[in-house]
């Protein structure tokens, strides 16, 4: 059998899909799918449009070495995307992050709107050729031109400092301000003359939140959320509306106790869809719900509310009578119409994969969507929303051939609550032949391993001979508000031992060989690492991956440090500490982290890496030499995103597995220059 998983370089070179939208008419899928550039240390994305009908296979639409991405229909069907690719009217045009139009009836693209400070995203109305883009402006400028001017004279000058006056100041791995999210109108998009571009909400003053932005079906409402500072170095996410004539801003829902992210329009422009998220505290952990919020001033209702689910609202019915969702539920995130007159739940799509950008046929009776899970990646279907028959259509690439089989698995917590898992077990694996495992921890921790994933792909290791387990413990999603609830400021408790009840399991099959077992995690599964490492002995190593170690440290230094001050006090921070337990860990640890990481701050695996070699029961000897590991990645962030640093990523964790866990010495890249 030939699986890319043997190879690192077949692995990163597998074409990588996501997004989708659908035309108007519902004829027409665009997707986008990122391949390796050819020094193969990038990836770019082109547009690849996909027959609805299934009959046709999937057609390259757009080509050049910049890549192309943010794509969106007008409603007269012309398609939008985003691209830096020279302008072939403009040949001495710096390149920059444009708006470009291919026509529906064929031809070449033309540069719509270009401008200095680029763009990040494109929002299209379903029936009037309306379009905002999402960018950023320096918070200071009086328009487009005054923006260009100041951004060259901060290039011009070598000057990158940034003055802050709130919170927050990071961004995952992104540095905010001096510019700030604005919603910029296209104006006469289908005029003669190059469209200008008309900032709608000048004086929002860096609060809006422009990924979750709407437009209304006719173009002329905007719905977004609204950042509102706190004391204390808090926020939260109000919802406002911008009405596009006038630029006025109304505020929606704004409270104290919830965030607010808009969803998608009514057809007949008359609700708006909503996610309101709970404001946690030590004593209430996340809770997500959905509304219905009518537009003419009403108050909102709560969809669903029976279903002990979060769901995502993702698209009307055409008749309105219906809101098309997803939400993770038991290792998977279904399709589900939820009907909006009784708020009753039917689930669509019957399998295990996770379900996004769900886009409804005119009819009503067609969903198309973006579908993965543990067995393929991302893949674009049909979906029969009556009867829930799923079609795989024409896709860009097949699916790839995997080195092994996927098994769901249950155990049980202290407590007596069930804990599920996904078992990637390695070919060949027998009661004759008992494997080596890993058991792997996600972060979040609100969240589930329940789509397929590029950064952890357990079939790297299943073709290296590794069982992978995949546990949904408490604090995970899709098992109720309960599995939320029993791990909610105490992550040292439920969490830990509804891993350790899954271990066990693992552990007891005849298939498994219980010797060799290994944990890893990246992200608050890397903290769980750590802590695993300073509570128990059973693994023979540990991998842990842009880690909280020091919630004292951590909880400081984040990008969004209210966020988890509302969770733990001070006290319960040292309390799930894992530094505090340093001097108990006698297992070898590869540490794992990235500089630009401002998630979990690179001063994280810094402080670990010193604790582990001055405290830990397996400190450095005289020579400075130790069984742990520190891999640093000085220009990568909270995720290894380059191919080549992915390659090292998993050639690093497999030899020190293989040392640890196999008793093997594998040789390290060359690049490493060791
Ligand atoms: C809420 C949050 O950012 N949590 C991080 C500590 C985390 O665990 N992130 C996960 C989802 C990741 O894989 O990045």
């Amino acid at each position: 059998m030939t699986t890319p998983f043997s190879s690192l370089e077949d692995f990163v070179a597998l074409p990588r899909l996501s997004g989708l939208v659908l035309n108007r008419e519902g004829t027409r899928l665009v997707t986008s799918v990122a391949t390796l550039d050819p020094k193969k240390t990038a990836y770019q994305s082109a547009l690849w449009e996909i027959d609805p009908s299934g009959a046709e296979p999937a057609r390259r639409l757009t080509r050049s070495s910049a890549g192309e991405s943010g794509a969106a229909f007008l409603a007269g069907g012309d398609l939008l995307f985003t691209s830096a690719r020279p302008d072939p009217e403009d040949a001495d045009g710096e390149k920059r992050p444009s708006l470009w139009r291919l026509p529906a009836t064929g031809g070449e693209a033309s540069l719509l709107v270009t401008r200095e400070g680029g763009m990040s995203g494109v929002l299209t109305a379903a029936e009037a050729d309306v379009v905002v883009l999402t960018a950023d402006a320096l918070a200071g400028s009086t328009g487009e031109e005054d923006d260009a001017e100041r951004r060259k004279a901060r290039k011009d000058s070598g000057v990158a400092a940034i003055l802050h006056a709130g919170y927050p100041v990071r961004y995952w791995d992104a540095d905010l301000g001096p510019d700030e999210p604005r919603y910029l109108a296209v104006t006469d998009v289908d005029g003669d003359g190059r469209p200008t571009l008309d900032d709608l909400v000048p004086s929002a003053r860096g609060g809006l939140r422009n990924a979750h932005a709407v437009l209304s079906p006719d173009g002329r409402l905007l719905f977004s959320s609204l950042t509102v500072p706190e004391e204390l170095g808090s926020q939260r996410s109000v919802l406002v509306r911008v009405d596009l004539a006038t630029r006025e801003l109304s505020v929606l829902l704004d409270d104290r106790e919830n965030d607010y992210t808009p969803g998608p329009v009514s057809p007949d422009g008359r609700y708006l869809a909503v996610t309101r998220d709970r404001r946690t505290t030590a004593e209430l952990a996340p809770q997500s719900s959905l509304l219905l919020l009518p537009l003419d001033g009403g108050e909102p209702r709560q969809l669903a509310a029976d279903w002990d689910r979060w769901p995502s609202p993702e698209a009307w019915l055409p008749d309105g009578s219906s809101l098309v969702a997803t939400a993770d539920d038991d290792g998977g995130a279904p399709v589900v119409v939820i009907d909006v007159a009784t708020g009753a739940v039917r689930r669509v799509t019957e399998d295990t994969a996770a379900y996004s950008d769900v886009r409804v046929s005119p009819d009503g009776r067609t969903a198309y969507a973006v579908r993965s899970s543990y067995l393929f990646p991302a893949e674009v279907v049909r979906i029969d929303l009556a009867t829930g028959a799923t079609d795989r259509l024409q896709n860009p690439a097949e699916r790839p051939e995997l080195p092994g089989t996927l098994e769901r698995v249950e155990s049980v917590g202290q407590d007596g609550q069930a804990v599920k898992s996904w078992l990637v077990l390695p070919e060949g694996a027998s009661a004759d032949a008992p494997v080596p495992a890993l058991l792997w921890i996600h972060g979040g921790p609100i969240g589930s391993w329940n789509a397929w994933t590029w950064r952890w792909s357990p079939w790297v290791m299943a073709a290296r001979g590794y069982a992978v387990l995949l546990p949904d413990p408490a604090l995970s999603t899709g098992y109720g508000q309960h599995m939320v609830d029993r791990g909610w400021g105490s992550w040292g408790a439920a969490p830990y031992t509804d891993l350790m009840a899954a271990t066990d399991d693992l552990v007891a099959r005849d298939d498994i060989d219980g010797t060799r077992v290994a944990a890893m995690g990246g992200s608050f599964g890397g903290y769980m690492a750590n802590w695993v490492a300073g509570h128990t002995a059973r693994f023979a190593a540990i991998v842990t991956h842009a880690s909280l170690w020091a919630l004292d440290q951590f909880g400081g230094t984040t990008d969004a440090a209210y966020y988890w001050a509302r969770e733990m006090t001070p006290e319960a921070m040292l309390e799930n500490s894992p530094h505090s337990h340093i001097g108990s860990i006698d297992t070898p640890m590869l540490v794992i982290h990235g500089d630009k990481d401002y998630r979990v701050p690179i001063g994280e695996g810094l402080r670990l890496w010193y604790d582990l070699l001055s405290a830990s029961k397996l400190p450095a000897n005289e020579h400075g030499v130790t069984p742990h590991r520190f891999l640093y990645f000085p220009d990568e962030n909270h995720w290894i995103l380059k191919p080549q640093h992915a390659k090292i990523w998993y050639s690093v964790v497999e030899a020190f597995l293989a040392s640890n866990v196999l008793g093997e010495e594998r040789e390290l890249p060359r690049e490493l220059g060791l």
